[in-house]
């Protein structure tokens, strides 16, 4: 199967690279440019990006692009409630391969919280992200279970976080695998990103993403929520 083969609503826009490499350099390229794009616009600009494996080689080739990246602030879809200096951190990712080189100059706004609890821990979270403009720039990956961010299937507070009408900026989720207690961005807010990218990589993810489509429910599979305009596509096989 090849991306092609998938029937796409109106608006979404697949992008089939040769491999993991090629789709990293094209993906930074075009990240890069929006990012320019958004800063010859707005003064500024909001970078998304979500954690993971696959996203490693694009941080690392969009780290080494040239564009104003003090006038940068990256964030987080989601994170895993442990400590930055932990293994299993986003922030700590995000920080060890994207904010290196030229774009060491960006400023993060991380997601964790200490706290006594996983819920007063995304209050807190909730009370940072006031300072979170509009996104410019969203980066999804997906889980072959069909999640997005922390966006999981089954997952406590699921459906207030998928409520395209719900207040809530950040909810507490658990995750099928460690480390389970997460932090994710809602529905609402990932959906009003001006530009929203799915990257991922391989067949499996391409049939877990054409079974996504299938879904009468979109909390069956999260990612779902997200296959319509205006979203890119970037897949490797
Ligand atoms: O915190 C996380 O793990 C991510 O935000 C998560 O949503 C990720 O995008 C998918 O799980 C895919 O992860 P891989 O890229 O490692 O397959």
């Amino acid at each position: 199967m090849a991306i092609s083969d998938l029937d796409f609503p109106v608006g979404v826009v697949a992008r089939s690279h040769s491999d993991s490499a090629q789709l990293a350099q094209a993906l930074a390229e075009n990240v890069a440019a929006a990012l320019r794009d958004a800063i010859d616009s707005h003064g500024h600009a909001t970078l998304v990006v979500s954690g993971g494996r696959s996203p490693i080689a694009f941080f690392k080739a969009l780290s080494q692009q040239t564009l104003p990246w003090a006038k940068v602030l990256v964030s987080l879809a989601d994170e895993r409630w442990v400590p930055v200096s932990h293994d299993d951190s986003n922030e700590a990712l995000v920080r060890r391969h994207l904010l290196q080189g030229p774009a060491a100059e960006a400023q993060l706004l991380g997601l964790y919280h200490s706290a006594g609890s996983l819920e007063e821990a995304a209050k807190l979270t909730e009370q940072a992200l006031a300072d979170l403009p509009s996104i410019d720039v969203l980066i999804l990956g997906m889980g072959t279970d069909g999640h997005t961010a922390s966006l999981f299937p089954n997952s406590p507070n699921l459906d207030e976080a998928m409520d395209r009408d719900g207040s809530r900026r950040c909810l507490p989720m658990l995750a099928p695998s460690v480390p389970h207690q997460r932090l994710t961005l809602t529905l609402p807010v990932l959906k009003a990103a001006r530009l929203q990218i799915l990257s991922i990589e391989g067949q499996r993810k391409l049939e877990v993403l054409a079974q996504a489509m299938q879904q009468p429910d979109q909390r069956n599979m999260p990612i779902s929520a997200f296959i319509e305009a205006p979203l890119e596509i970037y897949w490797c096989p």
